[in-house]
């Protein structure tokens, strides 16, 4: 079937956070641009709803995507749009990833009412709740307090107006999707910040039962090749790590000349543990690869750091 000759809109679903429905509506443009019609249903997550707790606390896989995977059995959707970075390393066996759209920019950056403000200049007190970006902090700024700040984007961001910290670290993609690159204060390296894999990418799920045409119409119009494989090598390498988004682990792969690249690492709690490494090759091998990392990084004290979190955490 031509996208011209799905005759029905496509529904896509979404949380209603303001970066998940800019999401929602950059595939509807897509789709609509390639000649489908669609609609656009929004559907609260547990992860939406559950504001004073870390998110490694709420314990549940898949807190953003468990009702809107719900939507894709039941079939009150066809698709569902997530930021990639949030669905979980393993999905349902019933469901599959089907696209992976072109990734923003990956870095993290300082969001601050101070345009002068530096990570490291004195004492400071920074608003994240990522494990990754706190551990990261730790390590580079051994000096830095960090605390905790969940909440969609407007939230964090009233957070920091209202003086809980001095600086909140973000995503740069949903910064610069939600227009507040004039509060950018720094830009952080990519060799010290990896970025949580997935991070800058959009993922459509959907049923695997949704009808054959349709799923190769989406995918023609959604998916981003290049971005497609690094995307499976980082979540490879997530899967294989038993990540989570509790873990502070992180991998990112780019690709140039049909070289794909994976550096990927974790890091311990304190900040001080760190261990990233690197590997080289095919697109076709970007399963394998993700894999192969994880069990290096594993073998050269991974292991360690991962049950070091766990016992931490018990
Ligand atoms: N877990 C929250 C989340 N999921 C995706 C993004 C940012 C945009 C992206 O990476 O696609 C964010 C916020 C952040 O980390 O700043």
């Amino acid at each position: 079937m031509e996208a011209d000759k799905i005759t029905s809109p496509i529904r896509i679903g979404t949380r209603g956070s303001r970066l998940a429905l800019w999401q929602a509506h950059h595939v509807a443009d897509k789709l609509h641009e390639a000649g489908m019609e669609v609609e656009i249903i929004t559907i609260t997550t547990k992860g939406d709803l559950v504001l004073d707790k870390s998110l490694d606390k709420i314990g549940a896989k898949g807190v953003f995507t468990e009702e809107l995977e719900e939507s894709l059995r039941n079939g009150s959707i066809d698709i569902a749009v997530h930021s990639a970075k949030d669905v979980q390393s393993t999905i349902p066996d019933d469901l599959e990833l089907l696209a992976f759209m072109e990734r923003e920019k990956v870095h993290d950056v300082v969001i601050s009412f101070n345009p002068t403000f530096k990570l490291g200049e004195g004492p400071q007190i920074i608003g994240t709740s990522s494990t990754r970006r706190r551990s990261l902090l730790k390590r580079f700024y051994p000096d830095i307090i960090t605390s905790e700040c969940r909440g969609n984007l407007q939230t964090r961001i009233q957070k920091l107006k209202d003086g809980q910290y001095d600086a909140i670290l973000l995503a740069y993609a949903g910064v610069a999707r939600m227009q507040y690159d004039h509060m950018i204060a720094q830009h952080l390296s990519l060799e010290e910040f990896i970025p949580a894999a997935g991070q800058g990418s959009v993922a459509i799920e959907c049923a695997k039962t949704l009808a054959f045409d349709k799923k190769n119409a989406l995918r023609e119009v959604l998916n981003h090749n290049e971005t497609y494989f690094c995307l499976v090598a980082e979540r490879a390498y997530l899967r294989t790590m038993e990540g989570g988004c509790s873990i502070p682990s992180f991998a990112l792969a780019t690709l140039e000349d049909n070289k794909l690249n994976l550096r990927a690492g974790i890091i311990s709690l304190d900040g001080r543990d760190l261990i990233v490494e690197e590997l080289t090759g095919t697109t076709a091998e970007a399963e394998a690869m993700g894999e192969q990392l994880a069990n290096v990084v594993l073998s050269r004290g991974g292991d360690r750091i991962l049950k070091q979190i766990r016992e931490e955490k018990a």
